[in-house]
């Protein structure tokens, strides 16, 4: 898979580099059920017309940009990890738009020909509410027309998950609150993240959300090898216990990943055994 950075001083060259392609549009964040159904789609649309599939996606987070910061966006996946999900989802090239002031004010036809266009796009693929251009006024119904009835388009509908629409607003909600059950539907998957432990201290990597305060059942990955455990948390405190003293001692001053798998207590002052 091919990872591409844009921005407004390369855009031409990588226009010149493109193949015909159909894309999945959209930020992703987290890789959940319903963006698996529009980069799904995309792929099957894809192999259907012989060429290859595309995701076209933006960083830093519009919101973030777009308030000049000040409203800080809780991210649930690096774009490493982002762009991991991608490739086992089969995905061929990955885009990955610089989005700054300059680029949220353009005109949604413009987008759609320098950066949908121009690159090579055949079809295109996106969820029912997806937007794009100033303002947000174009959608997945506007792309024919904006392209010169170049590009064609398919709108994924709605996944829910208990009668609401899946969304990466409503898994932060989920980690938040420490409801793993629901984050694990929501998501496909069990919430991963990654952490570096410093003498009882948990630093979580940057773009990771931390589980609201509570002790939960976790798998800890440390290389290729796996252990169950307990990982109690209490922001306030900032500090990390673990069920198993001897883990400790494996994972002090490392690299680990962390499987979040179920709530057993919202009290911080569950008494943990150590063993
Ligand atoms: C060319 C372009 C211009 C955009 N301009 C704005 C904007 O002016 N205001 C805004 O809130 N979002 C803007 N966005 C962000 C989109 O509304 C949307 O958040 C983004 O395309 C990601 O889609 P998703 O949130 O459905 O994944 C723009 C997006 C694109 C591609
Ligand atoms: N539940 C869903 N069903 C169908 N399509 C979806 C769903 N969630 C997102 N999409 C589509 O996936 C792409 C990426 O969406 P986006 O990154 O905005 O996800 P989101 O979960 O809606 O995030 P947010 O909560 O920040 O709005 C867009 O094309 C969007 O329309």
């Amino acid at each position: 898979m091919e990872v591409i950075f844009i921005n407004e001083s390369n855009l031409g060259y990588w226009q010149d580099q493109a193949e015909e392609n159909v894309v999945a549009l959209g930020f992703f964040d987290g890789v959940h059920k319903g963006h698996m159904k529009v980069i799904g789609t995309a792929r099957e649309i894809a192999e259907e017309k012989g060429v290859s599939t595309n995701v076209m996606t933006f960083f830093p987070h519009p919101k973030e940009v777009l308030s000049d910061g000040r409203n800080k966006v809780d991210y649930l996946i690096p774009l490493e990890e982002k762009i991991n999900a991608f490739e086992g989802l089969g995905v061929d090239t990955v885009y990955i738009i610089d989005f700054t002031r300059t680029f949220a004010s353009m005109p949604p036809e413009e987008y759609v020909q320098e950066y949908l266009l121009k690159l090579g796009t055949l079809h295109a693929v996106a969820g029912y509410d997806f937007s794009y251009g100033f303002k947000g006024a174009g959608s997945i119904d506007t792309i024919f027309n904006d392209s010169g009835e170049e590009i064609t388009a398919t709108k994924v509908e709605k996944v829910e998950y208990q009668g609401e629409k899946i969304s990466s607003t409503k898994i932060r909600e989920a980690v938040a609150q420490g409801r793993m059950d629901e984050l694990t539907e929501m998501l496909g998957r069990e919430y991963r993240t990654r952490a570096s432990i410093e003498d009882g201290y948990m630093d979580l990597e940057d773009y990771y959300m931390l589980p609201g305060d509570g002790v939960y059942e976790v798998s800890i990955s440390l290389g290729d090898v796996e252990y169950d455990s307990q990982i109690y948390i209490d922001k306030g405190d900032q500090k990390l216990y673990f069920t198993h003293r001897c883990l400790m001692k494996k994972i002090n001053h490392r690299s680990i990943s962390i499987d979040w798998k179920d709530k057993v207590s919202s009290s911080t002052k569950y008494q943990l055994v150590a063993n």
